[in-house]
């Protein structure tokens, strides 16, 4: 059932997480997973401090990787007549909490969204899910941008789209170069607003 409801955007692209093939683990399967791994970590699965940590683990990915199961176009599928509103619709700082792909350490930031609509507007909280679908992931920063925007621009064909998102890697902060305080900001422009005027106008509303 959970594979029915996954959904790819890009068609050429092919679908990731349990759609890809695989038969989902047992949860058995991935407490064990946790137990390996606490092992690989030094201490003892074991010990009564650590006794309940693999169901813990377990119950935190279902949180952290939610959105596999959400389908965002259903998220983007009520919509309502603009109502003679003809300028940018735009929600700033919505909170992106995801997981980086290559380390599985926490990116944390904020999404900017904004489109220009066409014949359809979605209430407010449809764009706040929409980023929650797609960051409670495995993500690269780029891709979670280019999947808001894409997503956005095929179901509710606006004029304009424009996302951005600014958010800090703990795999650069705690490992790695170990740098705190590094931000990365990533962008995808689409209709109207990769051209001037359009551009420069959505990019200081989005204050970026
Ligand atoms: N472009 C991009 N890179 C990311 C993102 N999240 C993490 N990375 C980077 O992915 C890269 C993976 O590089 P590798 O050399 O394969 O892995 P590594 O040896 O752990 O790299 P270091 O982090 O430099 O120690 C690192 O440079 C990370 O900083 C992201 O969202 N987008
Ligand atoms: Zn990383």
């Amino acid at each position: 059932m959970l594979d029915a409801r996954l959904h790819s955007v890009d068609s050429t692209v092919p679908a990731r997480g349990p759609a890809a093939g695989e038969p989902r683990p047992s949860r058995q399967e991935a407490e064990a997973a946790v137990r390996t791994l606490i092992r690989w970590a030094g201490d003892h699965p074991g010990r009564e401090g650590l006794l309940d940590t693999p169901a813990r683990v377990v119950r935190a990915y279902e949180e952290w990787f939610g959105g596999y199961a959400l389908d965002p176009e259903v998220i983007l599928g009520r919509h309502f007549d603009r109502a003679g509103y003809d300028d940018v619709v735009l929600l700033r700082d919505i909170p992106v909490r995801s997981v980086c792909e290559h380390h599985m350490a926490a990116i944390r930031g904020v999404a900017h969204v904004a489109y220009l609509p066409g014949e359809r507007v979605v209430g407010i909280s449809k764009l706040a899910r929409l980023v929650d679908a797609y960051a409670r992931r495995l993500q690269i920063q780029e891709r979670l941008t280019a999947e808001i925007a894409d997503t956005l621009q095929h179901v509710l064909q606006p004029r304009g789209v424009a996302v951005v998102v600014q958010a800090s890697h703990d795999c650069i902060a705690s490992r790695g170069v170990g740098m705190h305080g590094v931000a990365m900001v990533t962008r995808r422009l689409l209709g109207r607003f990769e051209q001037e005027p359009y551009r420069t106008d959505v990019l200081a509303a989005l204050a970026v």
